[in-house]
């Protein structure tokens, strides 16, 4: 399998929790696509995902399967024990239901933030920029923040007694504030303590140690 990536994306963060938490991490090959150079923007890389982001996933048979919740579900089936994605009906529809919520009020939010509000990938790259979208998703993001503190209130993890895909969605969501400087409000104690929590499991831990990529000369 390969994983083309950008190592400290936010989204390709998603994946990579995902390999170590499969003890995967062996079987990937990471292909590099430089965000800051657009080569996510090029006709080559559409071919392989019509959205034009990052990650996707390759597989030995030529098949792109792009979208993190995708990618994470394939991974979670190939040993026929799904530990991520949910092991019954129910599980299986909480998970994606609140890893969807997850995306939709809090990382997604951060990606329009970043993209509309600041200089995000620059000015090669982002082409349209909307500031007044972007800073209504980040309040958005910022609302997001405080249901899922008010989630984890009442529960250890984002979907109920055990860790999820769920809840590497919303570390994604906290990975791409940290970049762009949102922080979570104190008050938030509640998901400030998970986070703790979450930052010392391995996997989040290796994804976290990974340094910034250098900007190679053009
Ligand atoms: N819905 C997609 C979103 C992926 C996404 O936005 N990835 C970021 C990488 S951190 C990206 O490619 N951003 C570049 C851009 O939007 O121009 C998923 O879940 O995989």
């Amino acid at each position: 399998m390969r994983i083309h990536d950008w190592p400290t994306g936010p989204y390709p963060a998603r994946v990579r929790i995902a390999l170590t938490e499969k003890n995967l991490d062996s079987r990937v090959e990471f292909v590099r696509v430089d965000l800051r150079k657009g080569e996510h923007k090029r006709v080559d890389f559409f071919a392989k995902n019509y959205s034009g982001t990052l990650p996707v996933l390759e597989l030995d048979d030529g098949t792109f399967i792009a979208e993190c919740t995708a990618i994470t579900e394939y991974l979670d089936a190939l040993d026929g024990t799904a530990t991520l994605t949910g092991a019954t009906p129910r599980e299986k529809g909480i998970i994606h239901m609140m890893s969807k919520r997850a995306e939709l009020e809090l990382l997604d939010a951060i990606s329009v933030y970043f993209h509309h509000a600041t200089p995000g990938l620059g000015p090669d790259v982002e082409l349209y920029q909307n500031a007044e979208w972007g800073l209504r998703q980040r309040d958005k993001a910022l609302r997001g923040m405080h249901y899922f503190d008010a989630v984890l209130k009442g529960q250890p993890f984002i979907a109920g007694a055990a860790f999820s895909m769920a809840d590497i969605t919303v570390i994604g969501g906290l990975i791409f504030a940290a970049l762009v400087k949102l922080a979570v409000p104190a008050e938030c104690e509640a998901l400030l303590a998970w986070y703790g929590r979450m930052r010392e499991r391995p996997s989040v831990a290796k994804q976290l140690a990974i340094p910034a990529p250098t900007r190679a000369p053009d």
